[in-house]
Formats: structure tokens, sequence, C-alpha cells
């Protein structure tokens, strides 16, 4: 059973069908078996039992005549009506008695031996032996007729025993004919019943197989909507997240064990969604390293050029909703003196220390552009003018005090200024670079703020 659940679609189908077709078949072949127990049974009323039962009465009619003609040859005896040749009469008669009663035994003797009666042959057994001895009582009593009759006048005697032999006769005949009747009668009752039990043997097996086939259709239909609605989920699933943008719930493929062509299907649908999720993961990572490339300068990681235009944008949008924000613009001194005296490679990592030193001095929403060379401006989005100069202040003493093992001192300049509502991009940092200047021109390492 465990076997045939895990097994292929096509062999559970293929089950029920072997199922549904043996059952077929077992009603098909105990109809076939029924059909023929009741054809042989009414084969046995149809070829003995009737014309038995035409021979007997036959024999019945014939006994009667003979009677008959025995009690009106006793009546005109003597008188001028008198038959003149009663006995040739008699003989005819019991001549085709005889025949008809050799006809029977021969039905039945010829049944019993071919094993054509199945319906209570010991029956017709004792049925054959009634004619038996009916034929020898017959033979006796037609012996002693002709005989009399030879003698001619009769004692009145000898007359009254022929009657009881005659009338002995009469009632053996009918008791024979009415066994031969009980016999048919109860074979066709018995044949009645079996057809009323094949009926209900045969619609109950009918039934059975109708229930079972139809329970094994519905289980197999159920396994399949099963899995296909598992399948439609996961593709609703990446349908969704596709949709949405969010990622891909990566699916458990251990938890599918292929068993059929369904689960197959199912199991690749759950590879292909954790492939698309790797995949998904991975452009992501891409895509957040483009962007890394796209705004982050890559010697000092701060941010570049081009992240500065998108970000002044929006500062000087936001600031038009009556928010300010101030900028430092700075410039290492006489950074061209590190280079010549250290080597560009020292220079760099000037460059490096400085952003460095910027960046762990800020707060989170603040944020440090290298402008091109040694120029860096440091974003202030909340700060106003005073906190701007103090900030920068504190940048200028810290860059000047700052020390490592491998690096020269140096200093720098800032102008530090605030952004006046409705202004643009340029004129803005014309004040700051004007107060840049003013730095360097009054002696560098030196802070400028102008309103
Ligand atoms: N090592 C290094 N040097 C750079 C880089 N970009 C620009 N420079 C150098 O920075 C120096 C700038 O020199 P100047 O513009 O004359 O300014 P300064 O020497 O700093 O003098 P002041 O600004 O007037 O104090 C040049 O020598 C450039 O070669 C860089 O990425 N790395």
């Amino acid at each position: 059973m465990f076997d045939w659940i895990n097994a292929s679609l096509n062999r559970k189908i293929g089950s029920v069908l072997a199922v549904s077709l043996s059952f077929l078949l077992i009603v098909i072949g105990y109809s076939i078996y029924q059909v023929r127990v009741i054809n042989s049974e009414l084969k046995e009323v149809s070829e003995i039992d009737l014309p038995l039962t035409e021979v007997i009465t036959q024999v019945e009619m014939l006994q009667l005549k003979q009677h008959l003609s025995m009690e009106r040859f006793r009546l005109l005896m003597g008188t001028n009506n008198a038959e003149q040749n009663p006995i040739k009469s008699f003989s005819d008669r019991h001549q085709a008695i005889t025949h008809l009663l050799n006809r029977a035994t021969q039905l039945i003797s010829s049944n019993l031996n071919n094993n054509n009666i199945q319906f209570k042959p010991a029956e017709y057994q004792l049925i054959l032996d009634e004619i038996n001895d009916f034929t020898k009582s017959n033979q006796n009593f037609e012996l002693q007729l002709e005989s009399l009759l030879k003698r001619g006048l009769l004692s009145e005697k000898a007359w009254e025993e022929l009657e009881v032999s005659a009338s002995n006769l009469d009632s053996n005949i009918v008791t024979i004919l009415k066994q031969i009747n009980q016999l048919t009668l109860e074979a066709t009752r018995y044949t009645e019943n079996h057809q009323r039990q094949f009926m209900v043997i045969e619609t109950a097996l009918g039934i059975c197989a109708f229930l079972l086939s139809s329970l094994l259709a519905f289980y197999v239909l159920h396994v399949i909507r099963t899995r296909i609605h598992s399948i439609h989920q996961q593709v609703e699933l990446l349908h969704t997240s596709l949709e949405q943008g969010v990622p891909i719930t990566r699916p458990d493929n251990n938890s599918v064990q292929p068993s059929d062509e369904l689960g197959e299907l199912e199991l690749d649908l759950k590879k292909m969604i954790s492939r698309l999720s790797d995949e998904m993961d991975t452009r992501k990572e891409v895509e957040e390293q483009l962007i890394v490339l796209a705004t982050k300068d890559k010697l000092t990681n701060v941010y570049n050029r081009h992240k500065w235009s998108e970000q002044i944008q929006l500062l000087i949008d936001l600031s038009n909703q009556n928010k300010t924000f101030s900028l430092i613009s700075l410039d290492i001194d006489h950074f061209k003196n590190v280079n010549d005296s250290y080597g560009h490679q020292i220079g760099d990592k000037v460059l490096q220390a400085l952003a460095n030193l910027l960046q762990k001095d800020l707060n989170k929403p603040d944020m440090v552009f290298r402008m091109g060379g040694e120029e860096f401006t440091i974003l202030l989005t909340q700060q106003g003018l005073e906190e701007a100069s103090n900030i920068a202040e504190r940048f200028r003493h810290d860059i000047e005090h700052y020390q490592s093992e491998n690096l020269p001192q140096f200093t720098a300049s800032m102008g530090v200024t605030q952004y006046h509502l409705g202004e643009t991009e340029d004129s803005l940092m014309t004040r700051a670079d004007a107060a840049l200047y003013q730095s360097k021109e009054n002696g560098r390492n030196r802070v400028t703020t102008v309103a």
C-alpha cells in the first residue's frame, strides 16, 4: 500500500484500472458461470422433465382407455353388440403402452448415465425403478387379460380381480406422473431462486466494483489536486515576491521526495526558485556594489562629486520647506609639498587619514564628500552657522594634532557658511569657497565663517 502511494501517477492510474478491470472480469465470469448453471437446469427441465411428463401422460391415457374398454367388453359380453375381436385392440394398446414406457425408461437411464441430471438424480432413479415396476405389473396384467379373454366367458370373481389390477395400475401411473410433476416444479423453483440469488450477488459485486473504483479514482484525483495546489502556491509566492520586489523565500528542497511526475515537477520548481533566489541575492549584492562604486570615492571611501550633486539638491529642496543646513569647505594646506617631499603614495595615505578623521567625528545624517584632489566638503544637514563653525574648529584642531608614525603632520584650511533660503547651489559654493580662500589668505590652518 505504502509503495503504491509513492508510485508514479501512471502506476496509480494503472492500478485503478487493473482493479476495476479485475472486478469487471469477476462479475462477467460469475455471470457466465451462473448463466451456464441456469441454462443446464432449464435444459434438464425442457429435455427430460417435459418429454417424460408427456410420455407418462400418454401412458396414463392409454391405460385409462384399456380400462374403459375392459369395462365395456364386460358389459356387452353375451349380448348381440359384443365386440367380435377385442383381443387385437387390447393387444395394440398394450404394445403402445410398452413402447411409451420403454421410451420413458430410455430417457431417464441415458440421461442418468451421461450425468445430464444434476438436480436430484436419486429421485429420478426412484422414478425409473417405479416405471420398471409398473412395466412389469402392466405386462402381467396384459397377459392375465389376454388369457382370460381367450377363454371366453369369465366368472364374476375373475372380473373383479382384473378390475383391481387395472385400478392399481391406474393409481400407479398417476403417482409416477405426480412425482415427475413435483420434480419439475421443484426444479423450476430452484432455478428461480438461483436466478434471484444470481441477481443479488451480481448487483452486490457491481456496486463493490463501482465503489472501489470510485474511491481509488477519488484518491488519485485528490493526490493530483494536492500536488498541483502545492505547485500553484510556490508559483504564487514567486509571483508575489517578483511583483513586490521582496526577497524570494527559499523553499525547503528536502521536504519533497519525488515519487511521481508531479513530485518531480514540484522539486524542479523548488530548485528553480532556489536558484532564482540565489541569483536575486547576487544581483542585489552587485547592485549595492555598483551603488557604492557610483557614489563613493575609491581612495578615501567618502562620497564622491556625483553623490554630492544628488545630495545638495535634495537638501536645497528640503530647506525650501524651512529646514536649514550648513557646509564646510576644506582644503589641505601645501599638499603639493607633502607629495613632493614624501611621495604620491604617502600623499594618498594622508588623504585617507583625513577622510577617516572627518567621518569619525561626524554624526549619522552628516556627510563628507571628496570634491577632487585634496578638497573636501562636509555637509552638516541640521546645524546652523554657529554650530557648523564650532565643528569646523574642532576638525581643524584634530587635524593639526593628528599623529601617525608613518605620516607627516599636516593642517587644513576651512570655509564655513549656511544655506540661505531660495539660493542656488552655485551661490552657496561660491560663498563657501570665498571663506576658504580667506582662510588660505590669512595664513592657512584656520576657519573662516561667512553668514
Ligand atoms: N597624492 C595625491 N596627490 C594629489 C591627488 N590629487 C591631487 N593631488 C595633488 O595635490 C596637489 C595640490 O596642490 P595645489 O593645488 O598647488 O595646492 P597646495 O599645494 O595644497 O597648496 P595650497 O592649497 O595653496 O595650500 C597637487 O600636487 C596634486 O598633484 C591625489 O589623489 N593623490
